[in-house]
C-alpha cells in the first residue's frame, strides 16, 4: 500500500527548514509573491488551539506530560499539509514531518523530557507513515543561523508560549539541525539541501533569496 503525495500530483516540493525564529515565515512571505508557487506555512495556530486547548503552551509548561500530545498533533497536521492537494506546480512548505520527528521529538527524548514509551509510540507512527505514504520532498532549504540570532528574533517576536525558551534550548535545536542537514550523521536526509546563511538583516536576506531564486525553483522546471 502506498499513497501518492506531492510527487503523485506531478509537483515540486520545497521545505524551508531552520531553528525557531530563524526567518522561515518571512522567507515564505517573500516567495509567496511568485507566480505558479504555493506557500504552506506551519500550522502553528492549530498547535495553539485545538478545540480550545493549547498543546504548544502545555508542552512548554510541562514537556514530560504534554510532549506526546503536542508531537502527535504536529505529526498529524504536518502529514495533512504534505498530502493536501496542490494549487500550483511548485509548493514551498515550512518545515516537514521529518524535522518534527528528527529535531523536536528527538530533542524531547534525548533531554529526558519524553518517556521512552511515548517516544516508542511516536516513532512507530512515524515509521508507519513514512513507509506506507509517499511524502516526497524535492529540495530542503536550510536557513542557517546562530542560536543567538534566533534568540534575539524570538524575543522580538514575543510569542506568548515561547517566553520560557532559554538560549540553551535554541542551541540544542541548532545542533540537531546541523547534525541532520550539514554533518548528515544523524538521520536520513530526504532531499538535496541548499544552505542559506540567515543571520543577516532583512534587506540582505531578501537580496540572497533573489540570488538563490534560480537554484531554489530550478529543480521544478
Ligand atoms: N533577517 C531578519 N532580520 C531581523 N529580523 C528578522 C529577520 N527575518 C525575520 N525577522 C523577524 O524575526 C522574527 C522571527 O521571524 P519568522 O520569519 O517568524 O521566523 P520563523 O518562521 O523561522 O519562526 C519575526 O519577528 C520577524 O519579523
Ligand atoms: C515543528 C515543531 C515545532 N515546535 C514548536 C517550536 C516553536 O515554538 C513553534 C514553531 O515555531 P517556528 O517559529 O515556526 O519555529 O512550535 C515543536 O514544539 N515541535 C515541533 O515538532
Amino acid at each position: 500500500m502506498c499513497f501518492p503525495g506531492v510527487e503523485g500530483q506531478g509537483g515540486f516540493g520545497i521545505c524551508i527548514e531552520g531553528n525557531i525564529a530563524s526567518g522561515k515565515t518571512t522567507c515564505l512571505e517573500y516567495f509567496s509573491k511568485t507566480s505558479n508557487l504555493e506557500v504552506l506555512t506551519e500550522p502553528v495556530s492549530k498547535w495553539r488551539n485545538i478545540q480550545g486547548h493549547n498543546p504548544l503552551a502545555l508542552m512548554y509548561q510541562d514537556p514530560v506530560r504534554w510532549g506526546l500530545t503536542l508531537q502527535t498533533y504536529v505529526q498529524l497536521t504536518m502529514l495533512d499539509r504534505h498530502l493536501s492537494t496542490m494549487s500550483a506546480p511548485v509548493r514551498m512548505m515550512e518545515r516537514s514531518i521529518y524535522s518534527a520527528k528528527y529535531i523536536f521529538v528527538e530533542n524531547l527524548y534525548r533531554s529526558g523530557k519524553m518517556p521512552e514509551v511515548d517516544f516508542a509510540v511516536l516513532s512507530e507512527w512515524f515509521d508507519w507513515i513514512t513507509s506506507n505514504i509517499d511524502i516526497p520532498v524535492d529540495l530542503i532549504v536550510y536557513l542557517q543561523t546562530t542560536p543567538q540570532t534566533c534568540y534575539e528574533r524570538l524575543t522580538q517576536r514575543c510569542r506568548e508560549e515561547e517566553k520560557v525558551i532559554p538560549l540553551e534550548y535554541l542551541e540544542t535545536i541548532h545542533q540537531l539541525y546541523e547534525d541532520w542537514l550539514i554533518n548528515q550523521m544523524s538521520f536520513k536526509v530526504p532531499a538535496p539541501v541548499l544552505v542559506i546563511p540567515a543571520n543577516h538583516d532583512l534587506q540582505k536576506m531578501l537580496h540572497q533569496y533573489e540570488e538563490h531564486r534560480g537554484k531554489i525553483l530550478m529543480g521544478s522546471k
